[in-house]
């Protein structure tokens, strides 16, 4: 959020006084319009804060009060408000109340109680609107109130906004849980800013036909990569089946199976190399995923891969043999975590106590980014969000997905497409988002009917149509 404030300060420093508040006003009022559909008439509530967000809202409150609205204004510190919003309200024919029922009254409620500059918890005169019934549209200012811009984490109390009009760019916080759950639908209004390279970015569809491999006239198998899948034991055949099922969708020109579910795996698909002697008698391969399923045996196939010099994916009791240890130097690393795994790993670097996951999943961008620098890896942290951290700083978060991802084996399909875009040449930061990206569109079409889903069901789906079109050039070239 510094660097927002340094682009918002070098814009002002050019513009006349209160240009980028206006345009930001003038955003927010026409979101707000078409929200209400008929203007004229309806019930606005706008709740200031004392900074620069309760001035937004309150300009905006002003020209919907302009478009014949009754705008009230609830003001959460009346000495501190911005003045010149409370009195372009006034001047528009809005008032102030201290009413709190006109919260549940209004067709429509501006939050603007705090944007970027909210530090710690709501204050308890604003923690209370977050659980008040109400009827009308609530739509935040820049961030729902309560949520930490920059992170997506909540500390406490939040307004669970219906739709977010944010300035000049995304904050982290619209796009990562829990915050991103209390944001709704997210609008951007630009104001004119000029931001750096975003600390934290989004792939987009454009960005992953860039980096997706497709075969050229002089490919051959080995050319567009090898991918060694050491995965499932006695106890869990069916995780070496998946992750297998998810590396034949990554575009990997090979698959060469290492272990116990050997022929359980070749039954299913014929087209791969099996063997159940060591990693080493496997052959070559571009990148090793180790641990979906792997059961005791999985230290010494550890081992094995780390010494292999090709990137390493570690996955499920891969990663609990990997927090026994401890970081490991030598290998360039993947490692895939669900916020259990997280916990584990991080106790297995720092020699303390494991945290509780659940704090982990609250503060899901600094658990990557610490994985990333304690393990020298590139982390996939699973979930509600998925975020990806690279041991350089830079961090992704993923905008595909859906909850009906959470499926018993579905860990393991993304694991094998992950190493497949590995052994194809990508970047272990790319193949790790695009990974992410692939696996949620597909868990997206399987669960299309609202229905639930299986893990062999998100595999299949990576090769339906609309995901294969993200393989091909577009047709102007571009
Ligand atoms: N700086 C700029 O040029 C622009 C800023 N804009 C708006 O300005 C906002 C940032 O404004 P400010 O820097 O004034 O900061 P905010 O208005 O976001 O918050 C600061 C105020 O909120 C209070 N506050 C902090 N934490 C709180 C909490 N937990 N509970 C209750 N009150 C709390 C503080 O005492 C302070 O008065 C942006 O989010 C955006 O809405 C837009 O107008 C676009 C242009
Ligand atoms: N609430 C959720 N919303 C969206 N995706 C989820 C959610 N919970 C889990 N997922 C996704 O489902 C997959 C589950 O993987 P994992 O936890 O490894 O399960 P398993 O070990 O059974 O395969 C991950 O890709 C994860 O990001
Ligand atoms: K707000």
């Amino acid at each position: 959020m510094e660097q927002v404030r340094a682009a918002e300060a070098a814009a002002m420093a050019r513009l006349p006084e209160g240009t980028l508040m206006q345009r930001a006003a003038h955003g927010l009022a026409a979101v707000c319009g078409r929200l209400l559909g008929r203007v004229y008439g309806s019930r606005v509530l706008v709740l200031a804060g004392s900074g620069d967000n309760g001035g937004d809202a309150l300009y905006a409150g002003a020209l919907l009060a302009r478009r014949g609205a009754r705008v009230r204004a609830l003001l959460l510190s009346p000495e501190r408000v911005h003045a010149g919003g409370l009195a372009a309200l006034r001047a528009a024919g809005g008032r102030v109340t201290d009413d709190q029922r006109e919260f549940a009254a209004a067709d429509l409620v501006l939050d603007g109680i705090v944007g970027i500059g909210g530090r710690g918890g709501l204050r308890p005169e604003a923690a209370g609107f977050a659980g008040m019934a109400r009827r009308g549209t609530v739509v935040a200012v820049d961030v729902p109130s309560g949520v930490v811009a920059g992170t997506g984490e909540v500390a406490g109390a939040a307004l669970r906004a219906d739709v977010t009009v944010c300035f000049g760019t995304y904050k982290p916080g619209l796009l990562v849980d829990p915050g991103a759950s209390y944001a709704g639908v997210v609008h951007l209004v630009e104001i004119g800013i000029e931001l750096p390279e975003a600390a934290v970015t989004a792939l987009q569809e454009a960005d992953v036909r860039r980096l997706l491999p497709v075969p050229d006239v002089e490919s051959d198998k080995y050319r567009r990569g090898v991918v060694g899948i050491a995965a499932g034991s006695a106890k869990y055949p069916g995780a070496a089946v998946l992750s297998v099922a998810g590396a034949l969708r990554g575009g990997a020109g090979l698959i060469r199976y290492v272990g116990s579910a050997a022929a359980e795996v070749v039954r299913r698909f014929p087209e791969v190399v099996v063997s159940d002697a060591g990693l080493a008698a496997a052959g070559r391969v571009q990148s090793w995923v180790v641990g979906p399923g792997g059961g005791d045996g999985v230290g010494e196939v550890l081992d094995q891969a780390l010494g292999a010099g090709v990137p390493v994916l570690v996955d499920a009791d891969g990663l609990t043999e990997l927090a026994r240890r401890g970081p490991v130097a030598g290998a360039s690393l993947v490692l895939t975590p669900h916020t259990g795994e997280a916990a584990r790993l991080l106790a297995g670097a720092t020699g303390q106590a494991p945290p509780d996951a659940a704090g982990l999943a609250a503060s899901r961008l600094a658990t990557a980014r610490r994985l990333a620098e304690l393990y020298g890896a590139t982390v996939l942290l699973k979930g509600s969000t998925t975020v990806v951290a690279d041991p350089d700083g830079r961090c992704r978060v993923n905008p595909t997905g859906t909850p009906w991802l959470a499926t018993a084996g579905s860990g393991d399909v993304l694991a094998g497409l992950l190493g497949s875009l590995l052994a194809a040449g990508l970047a272990p930061f790319d193949a790790a988002s695009v990974a992410a990206y692939l696996h949620g569109l597909a868990g997206r079409h399987a669960a299309e009917r609202g229905t639930p889903i299986t893990a062999m069901d998100v595999a299949t789906a990576v090769n339906h149509q609309g995901l294969g079109e993200l393989r091909r050039p577009p047709r102007d070239g571009s």
